[in-house]
């Protein structure tokens, strides 16, 4: 692209040097330098993106962005007041603002973004669109899977995966929106159409410190849908949760309501949680009708019906999105049943916050007809204070074992501390060692017993240190159950 016609992204800039007349490729790493490059120096949270400029240069970006004046040989440097915040508007003008070709759908809230993205997505496809997916599992384009270091990616990937799934022909995109993600401006030129509330409970007060805020930054991708009202955009928001309310000032735009408890404009009734998947009635403008699905528990029939009503939103018969949802299969790693032909039950669940733990033990609750063993961990060097609050909510299980998720720096004895303090009664154990604790819950399980093992879901890693070790609650869960049972 024409070097100038990109710097009028941004309004003020200071140049030292000559501009040079094409930029052709954009990089907020140093290490990933092409021929024409732009090279932007992120102030980070490890190290300083400026400490890396001259090693840039040296590898060919022609022109640096900076926050501050700086001598770099072979390259001009621009000065910016803020280089996260330009970030976003280079990307999205470099790729020619890719969101506004495609239908963009937009979901947050503490639990089931990574569901209801996967719900839709796997709809979208059922029906026969283009569709791609970015989130916690990756960016899926078109069925094929890519490796994501985020749920929402900085503002750079983020214009990048659009841009890929435009050149696709990809007619919709859904995207997983963190809190993070709002609040350091990663979603920058990202023009949604649908933006999904799924639900604010407590997750991340490390980072937010307290609820209001990390209600607000949720809320914010509502009030980026805009005020142009003649662009059809669409809120779709759960009337179970009172956050919702706050949410609906913070945009003029229609909104749709779903929900179990509360009234709602799509509504389910008549729920039965079964063990092979789930089944209810459900209430909207257009009558009444039964849906079957694959899914299990009643949080996924809250995510289905969030799905439901964003196709809905778009223009699809509801006939047709039910259709597509008694075929699509469970989102990996939510309530996924582990296929094997022993005498227990065993689920791989992601519930690594208080709410989802209440809400995964729920949904085996109603076809449980022995006990559950709950199996769940929590990360090092974060979100302290929902340790106790997690154990708590675990101990509606019979047996629980108390673990680690990504213990990072942390010692086990100060992750197990913290949790066991919210334990309510005494059947459960605390192991360090993950590996060790789903050997252990697998060889205390009886004929007849579910295990949920909670907490990391899809992932085929374990963050030790700095390290990332391969583990899989899966395959060690397969391999000890085939030992103990045939
Ligand atoms: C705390 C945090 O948000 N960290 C994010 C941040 O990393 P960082 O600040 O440590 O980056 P850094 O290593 O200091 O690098 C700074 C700059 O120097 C550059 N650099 C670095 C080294 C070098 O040799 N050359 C070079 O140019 C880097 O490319 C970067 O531009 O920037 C990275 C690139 O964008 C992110 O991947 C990383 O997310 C990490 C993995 C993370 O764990 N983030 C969490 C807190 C997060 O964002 N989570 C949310 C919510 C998930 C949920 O809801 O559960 C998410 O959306 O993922
Ligand atoms: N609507 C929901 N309400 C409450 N809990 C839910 C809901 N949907 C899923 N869960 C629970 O939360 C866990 C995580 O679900 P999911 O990955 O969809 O959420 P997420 O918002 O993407 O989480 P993360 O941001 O941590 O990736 C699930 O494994 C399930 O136990």
């Amino acid at each position: 692209m024409n070097s100038k016609e990109l710097l009028s992204a941004i309004p003020y800039k200071q140049l030292e040097g000559a501009l040079p007349e094409q930029i052709q490729h954009m990089t907020i790493d140093s290490r990933d330098i092409q021929a024409d490059s732009m090279f932007i120096c992120i102030v980070g949270y490890t190290v300083d993106g400026h400490d890396f400029a001259q090693q840039a240069a040296n590898r060919g970006a022609t022109l640096i962005v900076a926050e501050k004046p700086m001598a770099i040989d072979n390259a001009t440097v621009l000065i910016v007041d803020d280089t996260t915040r330009v970030l976003g508007q280079f990307a999205a003008k470099f790729y020619e603002y890719p969101s506004k070709l495609l239908h963009m759908i937009g979901i947050t809230g503490t639990n089931g973004k990574t569901s209801v993205a996967g719900i839709l997505h796997s709809l979208l496809m059922e029906l026969g669109e283009k569709s791609a997916l970015s989130g916690t599992i990756g960016f899926n384009l078109n069925g094929e899977l890519h490796p994501s270091a985020n749920t929402t990616n900085d503002a750079l990937t983020t214009q990048q995966m659009i841009a890929r799934a435009r050149d696709e022909d990809c007619s919709h995109m859904t995207m997983e929106v963190s809190s993070h993600g709002l609040i350091l401006g990663r979603l920058a030129g990202v023009e949604f159409d649908t933006a999904i509330f799924t639900n604010l409970t407590h997750d991340h007060l490390d980072f937010h410190g307290t609820m209001e805020e990390y209600g607000h930054a949720k809320a914010l991708l509502f009030s980026q849908l805009g005020q142009d009202l003649a662009n059809q955009k669409q809120a779709i928001l759960n009337a179970d949760d009172p956050w919702s309310y706050e949410i609906a000032k913070t945009t003029s735009h229609p909104v749709y309501t779903y929900g179990i408890h509360n009234k709602a404009q799509f509504q389910a009734k008549n729920i039965n949680l079964m063990h092979t998947g789930t089944t209810f009635t459900l209430t909207c403008v257009e009558g009444e009708f039964s849906v079957s699905m694959t899914l299990l528990g009643e949080f996924n029939v809250s995510n289905a019906l969030a799905a439901i009503a964003a196709l809905y939103a778009e223009g699809y018969k509801i006939e047709e999105i039910l259709k597509a949802l008694a075929l699509i299969a469970p989102v990996e790693g939510r309530m996924e049943q582990i296929e094997i032909d022993v005498p227990i039950s065993m689920f791989i669940d992601y519930a690594h916050t208080p709410d989802a733990i209440e809400k995964a033990i729920n949904a085996v609750a109603d076809f449980k007809t022995n006990r559950i063993i709950f199996l769940v961990g929590t990360g090092g060097n974060r979100d302290k204070t929902k340790r106790p609050i997690m154990a708590e909510k675990a101990s509606v299980a019979d047996y629980v074992v108390l673990t680690t998720d990504d213990p990072r720096d942390e010692a086990y004895d100060s992750i197990l501390a913290d949790l066991q303090t919210g334990m309510t009664h005494e059947n459960f154990v605390c192991i360090g060692d993950r590996k060790e604790a789903v050997i252990h819950a697998v060889q205390q399980a009886q004929a007849g017993d579910i295990i949920i093992f909670a907490g990391k879901g899809h992932e085929d890693f374990q963050i030790i240190g700095n390290t990332k070790y391969p583990h899989s609650d899966k395959e060690i869960a397969i391999q000890e159950a085939m030992k103990k049972f045939r």
